[in-house]
């Protein structure tokens, strides 16, 4: 079954047509990079998928329930799809630990022993078991972003997307948090999608690579077919634009 489903989808802004007609299937345990231009719609594509952009025609269906149907329960939408954006948003006032238990504690009613043990096993997954109690200002932006990983699969959502995760990092921080995602996508059966400027990751962790410009689809296609045979002219001259040659 297709965890997600673009039919026809069209999104707005004002006059602005942002999204033109996107048709597209990503069944669970995907791994889908998301490429385009600055300003193609690959943010607003990821954020309609959990209902943070509403769409204004078509239909999109996740999990099985179509976001357009307004009987649809978007609060479970979003305990199924997790998001890691590119500010990390780390609530100042708690440790690591607290950061990655509250939304469990409160949304899933998880008991307190269950959940620091799952969120401790979690802290170790992304690499920060020692920084359990540290404060955010206390970590590295790098650090701040594999916690905000960890709080995101602390819901055991069945889907993440991930919007341009390392834009807002020093550079030597990035293999690190892109460390993390391609061990998580590849050790789980979760579906993910990621927006990402990085073709090396895009290369290394998808099975499938969607070129979106203008708001269309340009390209779907398998990582290896994309790279080494892109069928669309608009795609040649991207990657060789950002690959430089
Ligand atoms: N809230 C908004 N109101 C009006 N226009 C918007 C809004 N958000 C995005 N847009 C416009 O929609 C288009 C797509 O934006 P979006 O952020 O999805 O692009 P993107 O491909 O993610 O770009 P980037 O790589 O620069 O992050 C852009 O032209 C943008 O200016």
């Amino acid at each position: 079954m297709a965890m997600i489903e673009f039919r026809n989808v069209q999104k707005y802004y004002g006059k602005f047509h942002a999204l033109k007609n996107i048709n597209l299937k990503i069944d669970k345990g995907e791994t889908v990079v998301l490429i385009g231009p600055s300003g193609s719609g690959k943010s607003t594509l990821v954020r309609t998928i959990n209902g943070l952009e509403d769409i204004q025609e078509g239909h999109l269906i996740v999990n099985g329930e179509d976001l357009t149907d307004k009987k649809t329960d978007i609060n479970q939408i979003r305990t199924d799809v997790g998001m890691v954006f590119q500010h990390f948003n780390l609530y100042a006032n708690k440790d690591v630990l607290e950061n990655v238990m509250i939304a469990p504690r409160i949304v899933l009613k998880k008991s307190e022993d269950e959940n620091r043990k799952t969120a401790l096993q979690l802290l170790e997954r992304v690499g920060l078991s020692d920084k359990a109690h540290n404060m955010p200002s206390q970590i590295s932006g790098g650090q701040e972003q594999r916690v905000a990983i960890a709080r995101s699969l602390a819901m055991k959502p069945k889907c993440m997307l991930f919007d341009e995760p390392t834009s807002a990092l020093d550079p030597e921080m990035i293999e690190d948090v892109l460390d993390v995602i391609k061990q998580i996508t590849e050790q789980s059966d979760m579906t993910s999608i990621i927006v990402t400027h990085k073709m090396w990751f895009a290369q290394e962790v998808a099975n499938r690579v969607i070129f979106l410009d203008d708001g269309q689809i340009i390209e779907d296609r398998k990582t290896n077919e994309f790279f080494e045979h892109p069928e669309n002219e608009r795609t040649r001259k991207f990657l060789s634009k950002i690959l430089g040659h």
